[in-house]
C-alpha cells in the first residue's frame, strides 16, 4: 500500500543543473574488497580517523605524513604526536612520508584518501598526478576527497582542482564524502552518517560499499558540486554561529542563524547550479545544524572566540588545527557577489574576518534589515556549475 502510494507520487518538477547528467563510466579499479590497500594522503584527525576506520575494516592502509617525526612516532606506538594523542591506531595502520610516495607506490594502491586542506591540494595533486601517469589506459584507485571547503584566489572547489592538476576524466571519477563527522566521534565508533557523492554513480557506491559499517552509514548521491558546496558553506555560517554563542546570545540567536544560514546556503547553491535537495541532507543541514552547536567545532571556536574579543590572528595562531571557514569566506563573498545573491550572514562574517567589523556592529546590522520574503529561491542559472561541467567534458 505505502509501495503504491510513493511510486503515484509525483517526482517534484525541479531538477537541478547537474541532476539531469547520468553517468556510467567506471574508471578506477574493481571494487576494493576487505583487504584492499588504502593510501590516505594528510595525517591530520581527519585523515587519521578515517584511516583507523578502515585499518579497523580489515584493510591495508598507508598513512602519509609530511611530518618524519610523526612518521617515526606512529609506527613505533601507535599514536598520533600531535592528533587525537590518546587513540591507539589499528595495527593495520603504516605511516609513510615525508615525502609523498612515488609511481610503484600509488600504482600499487586501491584506493587514494586525500584529508589534506583544500588550500593545500592542488599543490599535492600536481606532484602526485607526475607519478599517477594518467593516459586514456589507466585503471585508476578509487579516489576519495573529504575536504570541506574553497580554493583562495581561484575560487574553485575540489572538483575543479582535480581536473586542473590531474584532467578531466580523473575528476569525473573522484568522489567526495562530507556530513556531520567530527574525527574525535568517529575514532569511538559513535554512530555516524555521511553523504557521499560523485560525477560517476558507479564510483561513489564503491566509496560507500568502502566506509559503510554499523556505525558509519553512507547515503549515496550525483551531486557532488552541491555536497561540495554545502560542506564548505557551513563551515563559514559556523563562525557566525559560534560569534553569536561568544557575544553572549542564547538559543533563539543560534537556531535563528542555523535556520537563516540554511536559507543561504540554500540559495547559493541553487544559482551555482546545484540542487536545492542536497541542503537538506546529511551534507547540508546535518554538518551545519552539528557545527554551529558543538565547541568540537574548529570553525565555530574560531566564532566563539572573535565573539569574545580575541583577534583573528591570534586565534589562527593558537587554534593547533585548521578552520576551512576562515579561507573559504573569502571565496564565498566572491560567489555571492558574481551570482547576485542575498547572503548577509557570509557577507558579515566575511566583514569581521576581512575588514576588522566589530562583531556587535555585524550582528546590529543583520537585525536591522528591512523584513523580507523568508525563502525566494534563485532562479537557476547555473552559471558556475555549468563552466564546471565544460571543464569536466560534460
Ligand atoms: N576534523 C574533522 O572532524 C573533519 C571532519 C570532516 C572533514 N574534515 C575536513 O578534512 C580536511 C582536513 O582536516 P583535518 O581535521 O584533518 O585538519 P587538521 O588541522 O587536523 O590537519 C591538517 C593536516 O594538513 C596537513 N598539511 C598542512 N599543510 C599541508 C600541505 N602544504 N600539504 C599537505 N598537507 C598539509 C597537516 O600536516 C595536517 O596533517 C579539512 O578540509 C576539514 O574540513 C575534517
Ligand atoms: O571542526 P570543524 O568546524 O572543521 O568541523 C569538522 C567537520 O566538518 C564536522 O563535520
Amino acid at each position: 500500500m505505502l509501495a503504491t502510494r510513493v511510486a503515484r507520487h509525483r517526482r517534484p518538477s525541479f531538477r537541478s543543473f547537474t541532476s539531469t547528467f547520468r553517468f556510467t563510466m567506471p574508471t578506477s579499479k574493481p571494487q576494493p574488497d576487505s583487504e584492499s590497500k588504502v593510501l590516505v594522503l594528510g595525517a591530520g584527525n581527519f585523515g587519521c580517523c578515517l584511516a583507523d576506520h578502515l585499518g579497523d575494516s580489515e584493510h591495508r592502509v598507508y598513512l602519509w605524513s609530511r611530518e618524519a617525526e610523526v612518521v617515526k612516532h606512529f609506527n613505533i606506538h601507535r599514536k598520533h604526536l600531535k592528533y587525537l594523542p590518546e587513540h591507539n591506531f589499528s595495527k593495520n595502520i603504516t605511516a609513510v612520508g615525508p615525502e609523498l610516495p612515488g609511481a610503484d607506490f600509488l600504482h600499487g594502491m586501491d584506493v587514494l584518501l586525500f584529508a589534506i586542506p583544500t588550500q593545500f591540494l592542488r599543490e599535492n595533486l600536481t606532484i602526485l598526478n607526475r607519478s599517477l601517469n594518467i593516459d586514456g589506459n589507466t585503471k585508476l584507485p578509487l579516489l576519495i576527497f573529504v575536504n570541506k571547503g574553497i580554493e583562495v584566489g581561484t575560487n574553485a572547489l575540489t572538483l575543479e582542482i582535480i581536473a586542473d592538476t590531474c584532467g578531466a576524466s580523473v575528476a569525473r571519477a573522484a568522489t567526495f564524502i562530507s556530513g556531520p563527522s567530527f574525527a574525535k566521534e568517529i575514532i569511538l565508533r559513535r554512530p555516524t552518517s555521511v553523504s557521499v557523492a560523485s560525477m560517476t554513480e558507479a564510483e561513489a557506491n564503491k566509496t560507500t560499499n568502502l566506509f559503510h559499517e554499523p556505525h558509519f552509514r553512507c547515503y549515496t548521491g550525483s551531486d557532488p558540486i552541491g555536497l561540495e558546496l554545502a560542506g564548505a558553506l557551513k563551515n563559514v555560517y559556523a563562525i557566525a554561529a559560534g560569534m553569536s554563542d561568544g557575544l553572549g546570545y542564547e538559543n533563539n540567536t543560534r537556531a535563528m542563524i542555523i535556520t537563516r544560514g540554511l536559507a543561504e546556503m540554500t540559495c547559493i547553491g541553487t544559482a551555482y547550479g546545484a540542487s536545492p535537495l542536497t541542503f537538506l541532507g546529511l551534507a547540508g543541514v546535518g554538518d551545519l545544524f552539528l557545527t554551529c552547536s558543538s565547541s568540537s567545532s574548529r570553525n565555530y571556536t574560531v566564532g566563539y572566540r572573535l565573539g569574545k574579543g580575541e583577534s583573528l590572528q591570534t586565534i589562527i595562531s593558537t587554534l593547533g588545527s585548521v578552520a576551512e571557514g576562515v579561507s573559504t569566506a573569502k571565496g564565498v563573498k566572491t560567489i555571492i557577489d558574481k551570482l547576485g545573491v542575498s547572503a548577509p550572514i557570509a557577507e558579515q562574517v566575511y566583514e569581521v574576518l576581512y575588514n576588522g567589523k566589530e562583531t556587535q556592529t555585524a550582528v546590529r546590522e543583520l537585525m536591522d534589515m528591512p523584513p523580507s520574503r523568508e525563502l525566494d529561491l534563485p532562479p537557476q542559472a547555473g552559471g558556475p556549475a555549468r563552466q564546471l561541467m565544460l571543464k569536466l567534458g560534460l
